[in-house]
């Protein structure tokens, strides 16, 4: 298991009181497989991302991460937890303009203190032609592939990532989706793909819905939604 949330709330100020985004939230999700999360906007899926990646702290309940308990950790423990275990795509591929894409890559690992092979990742991701290239010269689906590289470049045990399609059409975005898929695969990594894009879907091993900030009854274990069937565990 390499990352698990157990019933973990989570609040925000709201006014004079709080909002509740995250109500109870249990999710495991292991190695080498992608979990989708989707739900209606506002119902808690980016928050779930943020607990996950250790960027927020819930009002209570666990946050495993690799084995990790977070709730043990000091702030800088958090941020080093983070560099070294957790990668994170969002979703806006916020590049730095200057830097190529091998740079970026390049960036990333030396952050975590780590030596990477940026082509290699580069090919990985389908653009071994392309590490030269600055933001500027490359298409919104290539730049999605650069982050997903980057994001990877520490070797990490696990891979948030939030809306990665959301700026691309259809045929990139399955694109997309089949590259998640077959780098977690490769790569060993427990993979979380928060999504409006439920065309998709497939690509997943399993598939939770939020709503109300609760994850749907029968949605936390290793089912897949009835009203998201045909969407469940690879055979
Ligand atoms: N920093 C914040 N302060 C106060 N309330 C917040 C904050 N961030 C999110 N919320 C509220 O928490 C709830 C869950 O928000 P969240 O962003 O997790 O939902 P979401 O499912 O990711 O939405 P979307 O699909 O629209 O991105 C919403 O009611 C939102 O308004």
């Amino acid at each position: 298991m390499s990352l698990s949330l157990t019933d973990v709330t989570l609040t925000y100020p709201d006014g004079d009181g709080r909002l509740t985004a995250l109500d109870g939230v249990s999710l495991a999700v292991d190695a080498g497989t992608t979990t989708a999360v989707v739900g209606p906007s506002g119902s808690g899926k980016s928050s779930l991302l943020a607990v996950a990646a250790t960027l927020v702290t819930p009002d209570s309940g666990r946050v495993v991460v690799a084995g990790v308990d977070t709730a043990d950790l000091g702030r800088e423990q958090r941020t080093a937890l983070r560099r070294t275990r957790i990668g994170i795509v969002f979703q806006q591929p916020n590049l730095i303009p200057s830097l190529t894409a091998a740079e970026q890559v390049e960036l990333m690992g030396r952050l975590a203190g780590v030596r990477t092979r940026p082509r290699d990742l580069l090919a990985a991701v389908g653009l071994a032609d392309h590490a030269h290239r600055r933001p500027h010269q490359l298409s919104g689906g290539q730049r999605q592939r650069v982050n997903i590289a980057r994001a990877l470049a520490h070797d990490p045990a696990v891979l948030l990532v939030d809306e990665p399609t959301s700026a691309l059409d259809h045929e990139r975005g399955a694109e997309v989706f089949a590259l998640l898929r077959r780098l977690t695969d490769e790569r060993g990594t427990a993979t979380v793909v928060v999504t409006h894009d439920t065309t998709h879907l497939d690509r997943a091993d399993r598939v939770v819905e939020v709503v109300d900030g609760r994850l749907r009854p029968g949605a936390s274990g290793s089912a897949t939604p009835a009203a998201l069937s045909g969407c469940g565990p690879r055979p």
